[in-house]
């Protein structure tokens, strides 16, 4: 037997690993796994590929064996293996540049290092926090020797042939205080399941599996073994391999639904970074899509390695509803959830996962429109959180979103909606502010329905808030009705300007009403109505100032909107007729309550409103 001393390198990582790194020991056995699975890989690839292997036997399995009574865990793989040379190699020298940089940056401080390790996996040395022994024997594929390796972990290790009857490798834990919970076969098939389900190989264990037996009246251990993983990596197969069903059963078998999805994206990227996703989505949104503790479903695996299936980082909030896998060939293992919110190689998977998502809707929309309302009957709300959250591809959203308008039954695009535009008409409109029956009925749609022009409902409690911060789709203005600045929109060149005429009323109407409001001015915009008000562009609207109020914005001032007052109307007529007459002081008010009654705003003071109403309702009967 060769006595062999670690590389200076390893032992520091040993002691770092033992004493301050992992919150989780159960890793280990994701590591171990791993590693076998990364060897059954390479040799699948060379029995493929290399001539020389061509010929060897494959048949790729994972097996581990525990053994309850003497603390040892074994994990065995039929993979690639290692000679002598490997394992001194491996198993004693660092020589991945990434665990090198890593201990280039130690700064001694246990803390700030431990934090640091998460960038970097540290494979199979984390086996030390489970064992105090570790036995390796393995045989290289094409070779007769085998041979073993056993270091305590501490200072070096030892080295000399053995025997091994098929190529592979073979890890024998001698379980250590911290790893005798691991000597529990149901413990094991929970970790299994949770981190290497999806490892693209079957995973056996075999235990003592304790059996009532009928005949003596007693319970006893039978030895078992049964595969603990599901061994389908499905979304590494490849698309043509993949049936209808295969995507559907998957689906259900990681999210529980029921339903089948309404649709899937399979992507497998290659190039500077390598990565597989396949994600879906629901036919029902989610039951908690509106709660702020939303679950998120989309699963993180490195190298199929199940790594965590509830980081908010994998997509942006709006696209909560996506289910699905992130599989990347590049981050490393151990990732942790601080390193993931600034890993550069998650940030290009996530903006190309995002971009891939929204085109394949936008497919969808266009080819299966029937399919895409379904979608959007249930995710037309996320995608206009979009708008505010995701700038880059607020486009791509807009396009995506589906609105209530004046002109169609249904829903309607942006694009059909700009393909309706008239002759002359300068923005898309659109009116928010409250329930669809009080927008379809608003004065403020007059002149559009006078004019035949389009106005899009935006009924939606969050329409307010998304919309007032979109100002364009395509090079087109997208502008409320119930702003001042439509007027100008609106105008039309050949008729005369009437503000001049009204005037005296106007002057009127302003003094009797006071702070209440900003502006009184002659409208364009009504046709049936006596009175409107509107807001300026810069200001929220009326009900969106009531809105922050209800959301406890104490210092929002009273509305004090513009009053406009339309010229053609018989009211407005008459009361300019009238002159001096106190009762336009009672009319300027009922104008303007009536007005906000309309915009959904209550009475600021019912009982001065109803003394008005009564004073001309007695003068008129
Ligand atoms: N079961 C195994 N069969 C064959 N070779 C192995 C096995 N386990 C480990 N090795 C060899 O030992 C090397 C070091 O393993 P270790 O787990 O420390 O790092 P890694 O697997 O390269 O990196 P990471 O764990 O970050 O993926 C591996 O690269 C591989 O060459």
């Amino acid at each position: 037997m060769s006595k062999r001393e670690f590389q200076t390198e390893v032992s520091q990582l040993l002691q770092l690993i033992i004493h301050s790194l992992y919150s989780h020991p159960e890793i280990f056995l994701r590591e171990l796994i791993s590693n076998s699975s990364d060897a059954l890989d390479k040799l699948r690839h060379l029995t493929l590929t290399d001539d020389a292997y061509k010929t060897l036997p494959f048949d790729p399995r994972i097996d581990l064996e525990l053994d309850e009574e003497n603390k040892t865990l074994t994990i065995a793989d039929t993979g690639i293996g290692m000679n002598e040379e490997d394992l001194i190699a491996h198993l004693g020298t660092i020589a991945r540049s990434g665990t090198k940089n890593f201990l280039a940056q130690l700064s001694g401080d246990a803390r700030k290092d431990s934090n640091l390790i998460g960038q970097f996996g540290v494979g199979f040395y984390s086996a030390f926090m489970v064992a105090d022994r570790v036995e390796v024997i393995s045989r290289k594929a094409g070779e007769e020797q085998a041979w073993r390796w056993v270091s305590d972990g501490k200072s070096g290790f030892d080295i000399e042939a053995a025997e091994r009857s098929v190529a592979g490798t073979t890890v024998l834990l001698h379980l250590n205080e911290e790893g005798r919970q691991y000597a529990n076969s149901w413990r094991l098939q929970e970790i299994v399941k949770k981190y290497s389900n999806h490892i693209a190989f079957p995973i056996f264990l075999t235990y003592d599996k304790s059996e009532w037996n009928e005949a003596e009246k007693k319970s006893e251990k039978i030895r078992t073994t049964e595969q603990v993983n599901a061994a389908s990596a499905l979304w590494r197969r490849s698309k043509n391999e993949l049936k209808e069903d295969d995507y559907k059963e998957f689906y259900k078998s990681i999210t529980g639904d029921s339903e089948d999805p309404l649709f899937w994206f399979h992507t497998k990227a290659e190039g500077s970074l390598e990565y597989t996703t396949l994600f879906y989505v629901p036919s029902k949104a989610p039951f908690d899509l509106y709660q702020s503790e939303y679950r998120t479903g989309v699963k993180l695996y490195v190298k199929r390695v199940f790594i965590m299936d509830d980081a908010k980082e994998l997509l942006p909030q709006y696209l909560r509803f996506v289910r699905g896998v992130i599989d990347s060939e590049d981050l490393p293992l151990n990732v942790s959830r601080e390193i993931l919110q600034q890993n550069r190689v998650l940030t290009s998977i996530r903006t190309a996962s995002v971009k891939k998502i929204l085109s394949e809707l936008k497919n969808i929309a266009a080819n299966q429109p029937e399919q895409y309302l379904k979608f959007v009957a249930e995710y037309n709300r996320p995608l206009k959180e979009g708008l505010y959250s995701d700038f880059a591809n607020r486009e791509t959203l807009l396009d995506l979103i589906r609105f209530k308008s004046t002109k169609v039954e249904g829903l309607t695009s942006l694009a059909d909606v700009k393909s309706r535009m008239k002759e002359g008409q300068k923005s898309i409109y659109y009116i928010t502010g409250g329930a669809e029956s009080l927008l379809r009925t608003s004065p403020l749609l007059e002149i559009y329905k006078k004019k035949g022009m389009e106005v899009l409902i935006l009924d939606d409690e969050i329409d307010e808030i998304v919309f007032s911060g979109v100002d364009k789709y395509d090079d087109i203005e997208l502008k409320a009705v119930n702003k001042s600045s439509t007027n100008e929109d609106l105008k039309d060149e050949a008729e005369p300007d009437k503000t001049e005429a009204l005037k005296p009323l106007i002057d009127k109407l302003k003094i009797s009403l006071g702070d209440r409001v900003k502006e009184v001015r002659a409208s364009v915009r009504l046709a049936d109505s006596p009175s409107c008000i509107v807001t300026d562009e810069e200001e929220p609207s009326i009900k969106m100032q009531q809105m922050l109020r209800a959301m406890g914005q104490k210092d929002i001032p009273a509305p004090k909107p513009t009053l406009e007052i339309n010229p053609d109307h018989e009211i407005v007529s008459k009361l300019l007729a009238r002159g001096d007459d106190p009762i336009v002081e009672d009319a300027a008010w009922l104008l303007l309550d009536q007005a906000l009654l309309l915009e959904g705003v209550p009475l600021q003071d019912p009982a001065s409103f109803v003394q008005r109403l009564n004073r001309i309702l007695n003068l008129s009967i």
